[in-house]
C-alpha cells in the first residue's frame, strides 16, 4: 500500500470513527461499557452527564462507587458479576437510579457480555433509558384503583365496610366457622332516638353523631371482629370464632358503656344509647341473609323492651345468658368474702375398708341453702378467670384442713385437691404452692394434684415441664376422668404421675356394658404397667366395687362408702378408722 492509499484508509477510519460516536452519542438512551472488574471503559455523552462528569474520558477506569448512583453499586456489580460467570444477558430490568442531584430514578436497562473474536467474554455493555414519569404514572393509577375501591366497598361518611364488604367477610366467616365448627356472632346496632338528634339539630350534627358512635364502638372491639354501616343509623358488627355467647355480652356491654359520656357536637351535648339484636351462627340461622334478618328482629325486641339493651334472636339464649351474668356477679363477691366451703371425700382400699386418702371438693351455698355445683360454677370461674383467687382459696384451705388432722394425730392419707389448667399455666403457680406449702405448715408428701386428663393433653410438652416442678416439690399428681380424654402412651410415660382416676362415666354402667367393663379393665392393665396407682371414682354398688376390686384395682371412691361431706363429719370417720 503506497503512502496516499495509507492515508486515505486512515481518513476513512476516522470518519467511520466520528460518525459512530455521533450515532451513539445521539440516541436518546444512555450506553456503557465495562471491563469484567466492572470499571468502565467507555460510554456516551448522555451516561456522562448522568455521571455528572464534563467528558467521557474521565470516566475511564472509574467504577459505580465512584458514581452518584453509589448506593445502588453493590446492585449492579451483582449483576454485573452474573452475566460475567454466565455469558447470559439481562433484558428489560427495572432498576433503581440516583441521579447526580441525589434525586431516586427508575430506569429500564439491558446488560448483554461483550465477547472477542475468540468467543472470551471481556466486558458488559449496557444501556438504559429513564422510566421514572412511567412508573409515578403506574404508582397514581395504582392509588386511584385502590381509593375507588375503597369507596366501591367501603361507607363515606365513616370509611366502615359497606353492606357489599361486609356481606363477603360474613359469608367467609360462616364458611371458616363451618369447617372449624366454630361459632360467629352478628350483632345490629341501632341507636336509639336517632331520628330526634337528626330532626332537632340537622343531618350535619346528625352525621357527626354516628362518626363519633362509629369511633366508639371499633374502640371497644378486637381486631379480629368486624364492624360494617349499612346506612342511617345502622352498624352491624361479626364475631367470629366465639367459643360462647357470653364473650359476646362481654364486648357488648363495653360497647353500651363507651356511650355513657355525651357526644359534643356544636356545643351540644348528646346523650346516645343503642339497641342491640344478636344472632348465632349456627344456632339461629346459617346463611348470612337469614342471620342478619333474625339479628335484625333481635333488635326491634330490644327496642321493644325500653332501648338501650341487647337481646339474642332466641329468648332461650338471652335467658341463659342473663343467669350467667348473674351467676359471675354472685361468684366475684362470694370469692371476696370468701363464702364457700370445702367437703371431703374418703378414697377407700376396698379389700380392708381403710381410708386411703380423702378428695377435697369444693361447695357453694348461694345464701337461700341452695348449692351451685361446681360443675356449674368452676367452668364459669375458669372463662372469667375467678379460678385464680379462688384456686388458692381451696389450695390455702385444703392445706390448712389437713395440717390440722395430722397435728390431731389424725391419718388422712393424701389430700387430693383438683387444680384447673389456667391456675397450673399462671407463671407463679409454683411458687404460690410454695408459699401456701410454707404459710401452712403443709408437708408436699400430704398432697395430691388432681389434673383432667382432657385439660393436660390440650397442651402435653408444657404441662410435662409443670408437673415436674409440682413432682420436684415432693406433691404428687393425679390424672382425673382418665379414659375420657385422648392420652398418648408416648406422653403417659413422660408425665411425673403416681395415679390414674378411672372416670365415673365407665364406672356407672360396669354392671350391664362390656364396653365399659373393657375400658376400666384396660386402664387397670396400663396402670399396672406403667407402675401407676389407680383409683375409680362415683362407685355406687357393691357390684361395682367387687368387679373393680378383683380385676386390680382397689382403691375406690363412691357413694357406696361415703358422699363428700363437710370437715367436722370428715374427722368423725377419720377418728372411727383409727
Ligand atoms: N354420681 C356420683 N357422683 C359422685 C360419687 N362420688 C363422688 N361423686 C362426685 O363426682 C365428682 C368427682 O369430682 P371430679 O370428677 O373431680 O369433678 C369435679 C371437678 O371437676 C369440679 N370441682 C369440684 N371441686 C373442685 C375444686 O375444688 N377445684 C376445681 N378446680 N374443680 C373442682 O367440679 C366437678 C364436680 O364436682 P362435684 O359436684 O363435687 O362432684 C364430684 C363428687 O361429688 C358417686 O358415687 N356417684
Amino acid at each position: 500500500m503506497d503512502h496516499a492509499e495509507q492515508k486515505h484508509l486512515e481518513q476513512e477510519i476516522q470518519k467511520e470513527s466520528a460518525l459512530l460516536k455521533t450515532v451513539i452519542d445521539t440516541v436518546p438512551i444512555r450506553i456503557f461499557w465495562k471491563d469484567l472488574e466492572s470499571r468502565y471503559l467507555g460510554a456516551n455523552k448522555l451516561f456522562a452527564e448522568d455521571a455528572n462528569l464534563q467528558d467521557v474520558d474521565q470516566l475511564i477506569g472509574k467504577n459505580d462507587y465512584d458514581m452518584p448512583w453509589k448506593n445502588e453499586a453493590d446492585l449492579y456489580r451483582k449483576m454485573d458479576k452474573d452475566i460475567i460467570d454466565t455469558g447470559i444477558a439481562e433484558l428489560n430490568i427495572e432498576e433503581p437510579l440516583t441521579d447526580k442531584e441525589g434525586k431516586h430514578k427508575w430506569v429500564s436497562k439491558f446488560k448483554v457480555p461483550l465477547i472477542d473474536k475468540n468467543g472470551k467474554t471481556f466486558g458488559i455493555l449496557g444501556a438504559y433509558m429513564d422510566i421514572t414519569h412511567k412508573k409515578e404514572n403506574e404508582k397514581n393509577l395504582k392509588l386511584q384503583r385502590d381509593a375507588l375501591e375503597h369507596q366501591a366497598y367501603h361507607d363515606t361518611l365513616t370509611g366502615l365496610p359497606n353492606r357489599l364488604l361486609f356481606l363477603d367477610r360474613l359469608n367467609q366467616y360462616i364458611h371458616k366457622a363451618h369447617r372449624n365448627k366454630q361459632k360467629v356472632a352478628v350483632l345490629f346496632i341501632d341507636m336509639d332516638r336517632f331520628k330526634e338528634i337528626n330532626d332537632s339539630l340537622g343531618h350535619v350534627f346528625g352525621d357527626e353523631a354516628i362518626k363519633e358512635v362509629a369511633q366508639r364502638i371499633e374502640g371497644q372491639i378486637r381486631e379480629t371482629d368486624t364492624i360494617g354501616r349499612f346506612g342511617g343509623d345502622e352498624f352491624i358488627m361479626i364475631f367470629n370464632d366465639i367459643s360462647d355467647p357470653i364473650v359476646v355480652v362481654n364486648i357488648v356491654q363495653k360497647i353500651m358503656q363507651s356511650m355513657h359520656d355525651p357526644i359534643m357536637i356544636g356545643g351540644h351535648s348528646i346523650y346516645v344509647t343503642l339497641s342491640i339484636g344478636i344472632s348465632i351462627y349456627p344456632e339461629d340461622a346459617e346463611t348470612a341473609d337469614d342471620l342478619l334478618k333474625n339479628a335484625d328482629a333481635a333488635m326491634y325486641r330490644a327496642k321493644e323492651d325500653g332501648r338501650n339493651t341487647y337481646k339474642f334472636y332466641t329468648e332461650d339464649m338471652t335467658q341463659k345468658v342473663f343467669e350467667r351474668i348473674a351467676l359471675e356477679s354472685k361468684l366475684r363477691q362470694s370469692i371476696k368474702d370468701e363464702n364457700f366451703m370445702l367437703y371431703f371425700q374418703p378414697q377407700i382400699n376396698g379389700k380392708d375398708n381403710r381410708i386411703m386418702g380423702i378428695e377435697t371438693l369444693i361447695r357453694w351455698e348461694d345464701g337461700h341453702k341452695n348449692f351451685i355445683s361446681p360443675a356449674t360454677f368452676i367452668p364459669v370461674a375458669e372463662e372469667t378467670g375467678l379460678i385464680i383467687p379462688l384456686g388458692q382459696w381451696i389450695l390455702r384451705s385444703g392445706m390448712q384442713q389437713i395440717v390440722k388432722w395430722h397435728a390431731d394425730g389424725l391419718y388422712p392419707g393424701r389430700l387430693a385437691i383438683n387444680i384447673s389448667m389456667l391456675q397450673l399455666q399462671k407463671h407463679d403457680f409454683i411458687s404460690i404452692l410454695e408459699m401456701l406449702l410454707e404459710e401452712t405448715g403443709c408437708q408436699p408428701q400430704w398432697l395430691e394434684i388432681e389434673v383432667t386428663e382432657s385439660q393436660i393433653m390440650k397442651n402435653p410438652e408444657q404441662m410435662i415441664l409443670i408437673l415436674q416442678k409440682i413432682n420436684k416439690l415432693g406433691i404428687s399428681l393425679s390424672i382425673d376422668d382418665f379414659g375420657t380424654g385422648y392420652s398418648s402412651l408416648s406422653y403417659l410415660k413422660r408425665f411425673p404421675i403416681d395415679t390414674l382416676k378411672i372416670d365415673q362415666s365407665f364406672v356407672k354402667d360396669l354392671s350391664d356394658n362390656e364396653e365399659d367393663k373393657a375400658i376400666t379393665k384396660a386402664v387397670i392393665a396400663l396402670a399396672e404397667s406403667l407402675n401407676l396407682r389407680v383409683i375409680a371414682e362415683g362407685v355406687e354398688t357393691e357390684e361395682q366395687k367387687s368387679f373393680l376390686v378383683s380385676n386390680g384395682c382397689i382403691n375406690i371412691q363412691g357413694y357406696l362408702y361415703a358422699k363428700p361431706m363437710p370437715a367436722d363429719e370428715m374427722e368423725k370417720m377419720l377418728r372411727g378408722s383409727l
